[in-house]
């Protein structure tokens, strides 16, 4: 579905290359600084590559117009300012705006928009003005604007870093949902315990370079968490508790 090959940004990406496919959760893990954000902005075509290409469904990101390219991917970025006091109901139906509705919402919009409210657990705050709304509500807020677009890819930049640990579960539960129904999500997280219990995959950066990249049994070990994060790690089958630095 997204296919990257060889890419390089500056000193800050160096030949990356990744794929996700229908049906998968791939985590994309690493220290702050080691370029997740700017890897998604290239996925997306949002920056411009200094080498390599990247296709979705087939075709290169660079020739798709924003809205074949929203109708294929929903982009979920780390920063999600809220220009407006808009309800929180019309933020999220900012998602249909690929399918040429923002403005109008026709009854399959509507029924995409109310869909990604209840799954978001926002019901009781669709009438709300969004700035009014707490961290994590204002974060699940977002993650539905971006499941409202229902496009068959999502790339999510740590859609849980906010949310407390019923919604951060309930939220990895949804991505799961979204995946086991045909999608492929590529979702950027901290939380390796999380990362560990819902990912099919895990691609692991550190300094601009992948250097892991395969299912959680093969890559989740406390080698590779003590290489990547420099700290000290028990894995188990129960989860994966970070103990303190190496
Ligand atoms: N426009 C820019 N100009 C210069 N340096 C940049 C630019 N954008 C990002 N960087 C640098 O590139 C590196 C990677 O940044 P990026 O935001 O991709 O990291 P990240 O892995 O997403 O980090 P975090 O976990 O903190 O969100 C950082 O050192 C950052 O300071």
């Amino acid at each position: 579905m997204i296919r990257a090959e060889g890419l390089r940004y500056g000193d800050i990406i160096a030949e990356a290359s990744l794929s996700v496919a229908p049906g998968e959760l791939v985590a994309l893990l690493g220290p702050n600084g080691a370029g997740k954000t700017t890897l998604l902005r290239l996925l997306l075509g949002l920056s411009t590559l200094d080498g390599g290409r990247v296709e979705i469904d087939g075709k290169p990101v660079a020739k798709l117009s924003p809205a074949e390219r929203a109708r294929q991917v929903a982009y979920l970025p780390q920063t999600r300012p809220v220009a407006w006091p808009a309800r929180v109901r019309d933020i999220v139906a900012l998602g249909r705006f690929a399918h040429g509705s923002a403005g109008r919402l026709g009854s399959t919009d509507a029924a995409a928009v109310e869909r990604a409210i209840d799954a978001c657990d926002l019901g009781h705050l669709a009438n709300r003005a969004a700035d009014t709304l707490s961290g994590g509500e204002a974060a699940r807020m977002h993650l539905a604007r971006a499941l409202a677009a229902e496009a068959p890819l999502l790339i999510a930049d740590e859609p849980v870093a906010s949310l407390d640990p019923r919604h951060q579960h309930r939220v990895m539960a949804l991505l799961s949902q979204f995946v086991a129904g045909g999608g492929g999500a590529l979702v950027v997280l901290h939380d390796l315990d999380l990362a560990a219990r819902y990912a099919d995959r895990l691609i692991w950066m550190m300094d601009g370079w992948i250097v892991a990249d395969g299912s959680v049994a093969e890559t989740m070990t406390a080698a590779t968490i003590a290489a990547v994060y420099g700290v000290e790690a028990r894995v188990t089958a129960d989860g994966v508790t970070v103990i303190g630095p190496v």
